[in-house]
């Protein structure tokens, strides 16, 4: 096992990577603020991994709560019913939530905790390679509405992460495709050796090389935290966690939650970004295709889909929550390894890209 600490200013916390953490309680137990639990989870992960976690906490007070999965489920309906179970059972504000699973049960549970009596203490179980990289780090917590991606929430930081490594084992190609993007993400917006790395192990990645994931896990983790230190309520710099995201967003918005992954969504919407700082004259081709040829070797989509429109795509990007002013604020690319925030990207640029942009 490996241990990276997430140092903010007035906390810290420990993401331990590493196969068979869900049988470690040493790793949950120091974590709990009393001795209710609520485990919360959904019916895809329950059957696979919750009776395991029982076990591990077989000396407290251990309830579950088992939602439904999809993207199309995170939203208030089933935040209130972890606030539901937590009232029936009677647990007080030295209750603990686990989130055991991806990133729509992570950011549900965090913002359920987040909001059950003003606040109680969250520990992240992810399960999937996107909640591994990225989700269960850095305390934004939410949900979505029917009008735009993640628009109510709370910032609100787990007590731990814990990522058993050996749960990717079960997990779908196209869902572990779908964590490559963020993953990639890490790559273009700080560290070109990490891109060369993920270059030159692709194929191993994808076929599931635990030593590698490890490492990529490992490596995003890294990064994620860095930025999480620097800037805990993106007021900055976190922004730049942000690649790809206005119109991924925007992507999974117009298509319905779920038809879209997140992180096929956040592929296309990289490779627009990247698209858009080359023809600021930022990037040059090469590095576009570059760029473009890492997210193929991923699998990701790189063209955003038939569906919506350019009209669509703008209003939408609207509705980010970067946008100040009512000017878009994009984050692009200087030079690869080299993110940066702008509102200073004349719209009729945004519209020529996506007039032009080609669909799929
Ligand atoms: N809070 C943040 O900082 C942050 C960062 C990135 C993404 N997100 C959010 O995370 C969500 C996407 O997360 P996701 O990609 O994990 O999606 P997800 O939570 O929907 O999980 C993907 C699928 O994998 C299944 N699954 C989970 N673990 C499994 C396992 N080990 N084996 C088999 N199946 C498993 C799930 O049931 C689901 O069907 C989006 O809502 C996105 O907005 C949040
Ligand atoms: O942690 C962050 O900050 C991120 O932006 C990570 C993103 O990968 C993630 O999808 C996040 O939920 C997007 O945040 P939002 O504020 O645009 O909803
Ligand atoms: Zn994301």
């Amino acid at each position: 096992m490996q241990t990276l600490t997430v140092e903010l200013p007035d906390r810290h916390y420990p993401i331990h990577v590493g196969p068979g953490l869900l049988d470690d309680a040493s790793l949950l137990t120091p974590h709990f603020t009393g001795r209710q639990v609520m485990i919360v989870t959904n019916e895809t992960v329950a059957p696979l991994y919750l009776e395991r976690l029982k076990t591990t906490l077989a000396d407290y007070d251990v309830h579950e709560v088992i939602l439904p999965d999809g993207e199309a489920t995170k939203n208030l309906e089933h935040v209130e019913r972890i606030w539901d179970a937590l009232l029936a059972a009677g647990f007080n504000r030295r209750a603990t939530l686990i989130a055991l699973g991806g990133g729509v049960t992570g950011d549900m549970t965090g913002f359920a905790a987040a909001s059950y009596q003003r606040g109680i203490a969250f520990i992240q179980v992810p399960t999937t390679l996107l909640a591994q990289v990225d989700s269960s780090v850095g305390g934004k917590t939410g949900v979505n509405h029917p009008r735009g991606k993640n628009m109510i929430g709370a910032f609100h930081q787990p007590r731990a992460v814990i990522v058993d490594t050996d749960t990717l084992n079960t997990l779908p190609a196209r869902e572990l495709t779908a964590g490559l993007a963020e993953v990639i993400k890490y790559g273009l917006i700080r560290d070109v050796d990490f891109m060369t790395w993920l270059e030159d192990n692709m194929a191993g990645l994808r076929s599931l090389e635990a030593p590698l994931l490890t490492e990529a896990i490992l490596k995003s983790c890294a990064i994620k935290a860095e930025i999480v230190v620097e800037d805990e309520t993106e007021q900055g710099v976190r922004a730049h966690l942000n690649l790809g995201h206005t119109f991924g967003h925007a992507i999974e918005t117009a298509m319905g939650y779920g038809n879209w992954l997140h992180g096929e969504a956040v592929g296309a919407g990289m490779m627009m970004a990247t698209g858009l700082s080359q023809r600021l004259g930022w990037l040059d081709e090469a590095t576009l295709e570059r760029v473009a040829s890492l997210l193929n070797a991923a699998g990701l989509p790189r063209h955003a889909p038939t569906e919506v429109s350019a009209e669509r795509f703008l209003e939408l990007m609207h509705l980010d929550k970067k946008v100040t002013d009512a000017r878009l604020r994009l984050v692009l690319l200087k030079a690869l390894g080299k993110a940066c925030i702008t509102d200073e990207v004349n719209e009729t640029t945004v519209r020529e890209l996506l007039e032009n942009w080609e669909r799929q």
